[in-house]
C-alpha cells in the first residue's frame, strides 16, 4: 500500500494503477494516529515537510521499502534510521525553487511599494546559493540589482559567486534573504548578535526554515529597531508561530513560499521517477508523465503591458499571479483560530508560477526582462 500526505499533487494519475493509495493529513501520519493494520501494509510512504519520519514510525512499518518527500528540505526524515534498514528514500531538490524565487521577488516589491523606495537602489545579500537562493539571485540580477552571496560550502568547492562572509554581508546589505537547510550548523545562524548587526533599515526575509533565525531574539531586536522590515514565511514551532513575531512582521505567511501548482506536481513526479529507478519500484511502473500532461488547470488570462516596465507595473504583474499582500492579511486572520496555519497552507495549493501568465508587450527590453523573471511573453 502507498500511504501519502493528502496534500500531495497528482497521486491518482501517477500511482492509482499501481497500488492502493491511502491518504491522511500530513500531521496525522504518526504512530498515535495510524492503526497497526495500516502501518503493517505500508510499502511506499510519500510525505511533505510536516510529517516527522522518525525511527519509531519507521520501526512500526515492517513492509516499508521506499520513503519519498516531495520537498527540498529533508530535516523531517531520520535518514540514518532509513538507511540502516535498507529503506530507499528520495527528496525533490529544486521542485519548488521557482516558486520561492517568485515569492521573494514579490515580497521585496511589496515592501518597496509600501516604503516608497526603489528596489533598484537596494543591495541584496543571499545566504545560501543552492536551488532556491539561485532562483532568487537570477530574478534580482535580471532587474540589475547588486547581489552578494554567502555559501561557504559552495565557495569552498570552487563555485563562482559574488562571495561575502555572512558577517560582512550583514553590515553592507540592505536586504538579507535566507536560503539554507535546517541542520546543526545553521540552527540560529541569525542569532541575537547577528540580528542586532543588521544594517540600519534592512529587510530580512526567511523562506528557508524557522530554526535558521532565532525567533525570540528577532522579536527583541525588532522592538528596539523599528527601522527593520521582516518577511517571514517560516517559523520556529510551526504550526504555532510566536504571536509576537507574526505581529511585528511586515509580511507573514504560512510556510508557502515554495507553493505552486507546478512545484507540487514536479515534487510528486520526482518521487515517481526515484521510486521507479530504485530497487523498491512497484511492478510495471510506466515512464513518469511530463508536467504538461499532468497540469490540468488553465493558464491565467493574458495581459498587455501598456507603458514601461517599472517597479509599479512589475508589482502589478506579480500580483496578477499571486497577491502576497492579500495572503498576508488572510494569514493574520487565520492564525487566531485553531488549525489556522494549516488552513492557509491548504488554501495556497492553487497558486501558479509566473510562467502561467502571458504578458503581451511591444517593448523588446521589457520582454527580455520579463522572460528572465519567468513570465511568458508575447509581442
Ligand atoms: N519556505 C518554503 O516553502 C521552502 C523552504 N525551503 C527550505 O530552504 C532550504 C534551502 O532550499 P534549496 O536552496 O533548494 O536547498 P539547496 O540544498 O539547493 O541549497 C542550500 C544551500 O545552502 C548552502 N549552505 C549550507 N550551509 C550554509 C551556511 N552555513 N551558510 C550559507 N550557506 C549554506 C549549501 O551549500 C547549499 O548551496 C531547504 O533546505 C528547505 O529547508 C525550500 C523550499 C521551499
Ligand atoms: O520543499 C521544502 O523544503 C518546503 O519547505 C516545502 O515547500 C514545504 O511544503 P510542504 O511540503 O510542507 O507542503
Amino acid at each position: 500500500m502507498l500511504l501519502a500526505d493528502e496534500n500531495m499533487a497528482c497521486l491518482e494519475p501517477l500511482f492509482a494503477d499501481l497500488t492502493p493509495i491511502h491518504t491522511r493529513p500530513g500531521r496525522a501520519i504518526s504512530l498515535d494516529q495510524l492503526d497497526d493494520a495500516t502501518l503493517k501494509q505500508v510499502h511506499t510512504l510519500l510525505v511533505r515537510s510536516v510529517t516527522p519520519v522518525n525511527a519509531a514510525l519507521i520501526a512500526a512499518m515492517p513492509s516499508l521499502r521506499f520513503v519519498g518527500t516531495a520537498t527540498i528540505g529533508t530535516d523531517h526524515l531520520d535518514i540514518e534510521a532509513l538507511e540502516s534498514r535498507g529503506i530507499h528514500w528520495a527528496s525533490a531538490p529544486g521542485c519548488n525553487a521557482e516558486a520561492v524565487g517568485e515569492y521573494v521577488l514579490t515580497a521585496l516589491l511589496e515592501l518597496a511599494e509600501r516604503d516608497g523606495v526603489a528596489l533598484q537602489d537596494r543591495t541584496i545579500g543571499l545566504v545560501g546559493l543552492g536551488n532556491t537562493g539561485s532562483a532568487v539571485a537570477r530574478r534580482l540580477a535580471a532587474l540589475g540589482l547588486t547581489v552578494w552571496h554567502c555559501d561557504p560550502p559552495k565557495q569552498a568547492a570552487g563555485a563562482s559567486g559574488n562571495w561575502l562572509t555572512l558577517d560582512a554581508m550583514l553590515g553592507c546589505c540592505d536586504v538579507i534573504s535566507c536560503h539554507v537547510p535546517n541542520q546543526t550548523d545553521t540552527f540560529h545562524l541569525l542569532d541575537h548578535k547577528r540580528l542586532a548587526a543588521l544594517k540600519p533599515g534592512s529587510w530580512l526575509v526567511n523562506a528557508s526554515r524557522g530554526e535558521v533565525v532565532d525567533n525570540a531574539a528577532l522579536v527583541a531586536v525588532k522592538a528596539a529597531r523599528p527601522d527593520l522590515r521582516l518577511v517571514m514565511d517560516v517559523w520556529e514551532g510551526e504550526p504555532e508561530p510566536l504571536a509576537a513575531l507574526v505581529d511585528c512582521s511586515d509580511i507573514a505567511t504560512a510556510h508557502i513560499a515554495g507553493y505552486s501548482v507546478e512545484g507540487k506536481i514536479r515534487g510528486t513526479q520526482m518521487l515517481h521517477q526515484a521510486l521507479a529507478q530504485s530497487p523498491a519500484a512497484l511492478e510495471a511502473m510506466p515512464a513518469t508523465p511530463s508536467l504538461a500532461q499532468l497540469l490540468e488547470v488553465p493558464r491565467l488570462p493574458p495581459v498587455t503591458l501598456d507603458g514601461p516596465l517599472d517597479q509599479a507595473s512589475l508589482l502589478g504583474l506579480c500580483r496578477r499571479v499571486y497577491d502576497l499582500a492579500e495572503e498576508d492579511r488572510r494569514f493574520r486572520q487565520a492564525i487566531t483560530e485553531p488549525g489556522g496555519f494549516d488552513a492557509r497552507r491548504k488554501a495556497n495549493l492553487a497558486r501558479r508560477e509566473f510562467s502561467a501568465l502571458t504578458v503581451q508587450t511591444t517593448d523588446t527590453r521589457a520582454a527580455t526582462t520579463l522572460a528572465a523573471l519567468g513570465f511568458d511573453t508575447k509581442e
